[in-house]
């Protein structure tokens, strides 16, 4: 099965805001045409508009059996917006929820377990291509729609297959929010750069070009990103100098990471009961 037989059989987008949108915006890009995609959302975005004037179908009922359904709705209105696709069940359309926290019992007790669950964490970089997505499915899911899910989401980024779902939380506190810590990062960044003087158009520049090249670095790069770090590191310089406050295992970014991501975990387990 190929994206090809995606384009043929059908997606169907249940809820296309942020991040459906981040990974429509990447299909499209792909060669998936408007007309092989249906949305369902109650407050399209003005681009969804001009998309259905491409063919796209916008809340116009479902296609016969489509490929592949994608639950990107908000967990807390998962309960509401599901029976607009209840339909899916009767056929072998896979079901690929995107919802934080929200397990795969839940979608067997509400669509039924012989659906072909799977349950998947992307991130918003799937915009650019380059998200991450951790994916694992039901009973009923076999291997080749499991190829399906990974081959559709690799035209977004990266993809990794996990065995144990309750492992989700944690990936979901790591790379499916992670892009928040990334931005806030910068937006720290170039605040502490005005704080010493710098206006904020450069200030803002200079961080935001520094995030993005260490990431390309870190990624690139055969050196771990510690050796990365020592790289930029002279002994007695400025940069020491620095990383003497942010590595602080007390008040430093060590602890602070583990509090945030370990919230953002707690938060998705939350959702989930
Ligand atoms: N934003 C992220 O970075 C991110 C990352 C990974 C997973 N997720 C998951 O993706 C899902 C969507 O998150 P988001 O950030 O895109 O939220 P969002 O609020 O931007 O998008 C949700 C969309 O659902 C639509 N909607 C609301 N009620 C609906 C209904 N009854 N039927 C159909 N559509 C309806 C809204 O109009 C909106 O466009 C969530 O479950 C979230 O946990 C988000
Ligand atoms: N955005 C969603 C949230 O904040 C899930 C991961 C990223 O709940």
């Amino acid at each position: 099965m190929t994206l090809d037989m995606i384009d043929r059989r059908g997606l169907v987008l249940l809820g296309c805001g942020k991040m459906g949108s981040a990974m429509l915006e990447g299909w499209l890009d792909k060669g998936i045409r408007p007309a092989a995609v249906t949305v369902i959302d109650p407050y399209p975005s003005r681009r969804l508009e001009e998309l259905a004037g491409e063919g796209l179908r916008l809340n116009a009922g479902l296609p016969d059996n489509p490929a592949i359904c994608i639950l990107a709705v908000k967990p807390q209105m998962m309960g509401d917006a599901l029976p607009q696709v209840g339909d899916v069940a009767r056929g072998d359309t896979i079901v690929l929820s995107i919802a934080a926290g929200t397990s795969i019992g839940y979608f067997e007790r509400m669509l039924g377990d012989h659906v072909r669950i799977v349950r998947a964490m992307p991130n918003t970089p799937a915009a650019v291509g380059r998200g991450i997505t951790a994916i694992t499915g039901n009973k009923r899911v076999e291997d080749t729609d499991l190829d399906l899910a990974e081959e559709l989401l690799q035209a977004v980024g990266q993809v990794v297959r996990i065995e144990d779902e309750a492992q989700m939380d944690a990936i979901t506190g790591v790379s499916g929010s992670g892009p928040a810590y990334v931005f806030h990062l910068i937006e720290t960044l170039a605040a502490a750069g005005e704080a010493e003087g710098l206006a904020p158009e450069l200030a803002l520049q200079l961080a935001r070009a520094t995030v993005a090249g260490a990431g390309a670095l870190a990624e690139a790069a055969e050196e771990s990103p510690a050796q990365l770090r020592e790289n930029v590191t002279s002994k007695g310089g400025t940069t020491a100098a620095a990383l003497q406050i942010l590595m602080d295992e007390g008040t430093g970014l060590p602890p602070l990471m583990l509090r945030a991501v370990k919230a953002a975990t707690d938060r998705s387990r939350e959702l989930g009961e």
